[in-house]
């Protein structure tokens, strides 16, 4: 018998890769390719779906390449994807009827004050598990109706079909509407206790219910991709889909409830598995889908969504030219002892979890004549550790059980310095695996779960490796004064936008 792959897919927000696993959880080969950032207006981000998808055929082809393999080579095929961005396509075409709303664009603030007046945001949340926000997709779904002609009579004779990126790759695949349960649970249209759409939510938000798609379990067989990328992938099952963050909890293999990953990519993302109930929060968190396989019963989370930390060491390299690499911003802060008295708190769009406030902007605190860019770049690091520090308050506010160790991935991990400085604010051991692309992994593991390729949860689980871990050891009375300094430093970034409108 010839050897048997799973293959992911991973539509970020500025990439796609594709990554070919072995049966040991193993890397084969791995193709990526970036798209377009589309910044019609400042606070509006778009992507082109037809470019993403373009993207993809191309990446799952190379991918197949690299591993020389052919369709037959392969069990089935996962998905995993940025969240909450937003797409509509005529159903009979197959074209996306505008461009995606991504999820960090805010034009839907206004609109978000408005059904906060109309129903309260309590109503929301109680049903989503999730405030009222420019991140979640249904706020810009209903954008899209209010803006495109004649799109809401044509939604309502369902002739355009609604889905985040993981209904519009399954759609492309297998030609069939559908949608996994952890990327529904970022609509603000799903109810979290019946896993289902909300019809009063529907019809708060105006949206109609014939342009939305089935939603599913992350794994099980959706259908195969007979037609697509011209039968490259002949009869392979899709049989995952998993909203990305929750896709790195699996890959992380975070199974037990109390167990917690954090991403650290463009921004970072810790989820802490609660178990087979959702657990609502008084401290600013999501609660979200962690996934579900099969018809078992789904496992929840929550979720402490940071929308600045790796974009922070880009902005420094790219709008500061102070670095020419992202790896550089280590050297950079190597440079000197500590921070100098410097904070730097990215609020670039306004504060995600804790704080949800959009009025908020960034600053850099605590600037004298001694401050040097070496600071400016430690100050920059530990914004990512100080925001993390936030989250896991809020985390064991929330749950009681105080989080013991934190796993963690994404492009910034590889960080030594930064690694560190997290252990230490989180006083906490800090643990990366080996295979950092625990994202593909997640959707490879759910996809081949389904298929039988691995028989259970403990199999996978079995094969996680540590590669290193940090252990805390920073000076309590040090780190109790460096936290004040920078809640005083968030402090000042509230309330600076006075009129979004
Ligand atoms: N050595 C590093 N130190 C700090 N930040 C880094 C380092 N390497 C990459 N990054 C940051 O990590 C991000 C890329 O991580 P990745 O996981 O690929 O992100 P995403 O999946 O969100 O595109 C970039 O924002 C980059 O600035
Ligand atoms: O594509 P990423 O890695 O930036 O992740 C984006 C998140 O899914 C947004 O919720």
């Amino acid at each position: 018998m010839t050897d048997q792959y799973v293959a992911a897919i991973d539509q970020g927000t500025t990439s796609s890769r594709c990554i070919v696993f072995d049966a040991a959880g193993q890397i084969v080969s791995v193709a990526q390719r970036e798209h377009r950032q589309i910044y019609p207006r400042p606070g509006w981000v778009e992507h082109d779906a037809e470019e993403i998808w373009a993207a993809v055929e191309q990446v799952v082809r190379e991918a197949l390449a690299k591993a020389s393999i052919g369709a037959d080579g392969l069990v089935a095929i996962g998905i995993t994807n940025q969240r909450e961005t937003t797409v509509v396509w005529d159903r009979a075409t197959g074209r996306p009827v505008h461009h995606a709303i991504v999820w960090q664009d805010t034009r839907t603030g206004p609109l978000l004050r408005r059904l906060e007046s109309e129903y309260g945001e309590q109503r929301f949340r109680e049903r989503t598990g999730l405030p009222l926000a420019t991140y979640f997709a249904g706020p810009k779904l209903r954008w899209l109706l209010e803006n495109v002609d004649g799109l809401r009579d044509r939604a309502e004779r369902g002739e355009v079909l609604f889905g985040t990126m993981d209904s519009w790759l399954i759609w492309k695949l297998t030609g069939r509407h559908l949608t996994d349960v952890t990327n529904a649970s970022r609509t603000l249209l799903m109810n979290l206790h019946t896993l289902d759409w909300d019809p009063e939510l529907l019809d708060a938000l105006g949206v109609p219910a014939a342009m939305l798609p089935e939603i599913r379990s992350s794994a099980e067989v959706y259908g195969t991709a007979g037609r697509a990328l011209d039968g490259a992938l002949d009869e392979v099952p899709v049989a995952s889909a998993l909203g990305d963050q929750q896709a790195a909890l699996f890959g992380q293999t975070c199974f037990q409830p109390g167990e917690a990953k954090c991403t650290y990519g463009t921004g970072s993302f810790l989820l802490l598995n609660t178990g087979e109930s959702p657990v609502s929060s008084s401290h600013g968190l999501l609660t979200t889908v962690g996934y579900r396989i099969g018809d078992r019963p789904a496992t929840y989370a929550l979720e402490g969504a940071i929308a600045v930390t790796g974009s922070l060491v880009q902005w420094l390299r790219d709008n500061l030219g102070l670095i020419s690499s992202a790896p550089e911003v280590e050297d950079l802060a190597r440079t000197v002892e500590d921070n100098g008295g410097c904070y730097v708190v990215p609020a670039f769009s306004g504060l995600f979890a804790p704080h949800w406030r959009s009025d908020a902007r960034g600053v850099i605190a605590g600037l004298t004549g001694y401050v040097t860019k070496g600071h400016l770049a430690r100050a920059v690091l530990e914004a990512t550790a100080w925001q993390t520090r936030e989250v896991v308050d809020a985390m064991n506010a929330d749950s009681e059980v105080a989080l013991r160790r934190l796993r963690v991935d994404g492009g910034m991990v590889a960080n030594g310095l930064l690694m560190q400085f997290l252990a230490d604010v989180l006083d906490v051991p800090v643990v990366r695996p080996q295979i950092s692309e625990t994202t593909c992994l997640g959707a490879a593991y759910a996809a081949g779960l389904a298929v039988g390729f691995w028989p259970d949860l403990a199999t996978l689980r079995a094969q996680w490796r540590q590669d290193a871990q940090w252990q805390p050891a920073m000076e309590p009375a040090h780190r109790d004064r460096e936290l004040r300094n920078w809640r005083k430093a968030v402090d000042r970034t509230l309330g600076w936008v006075e009129d979004e409108d």
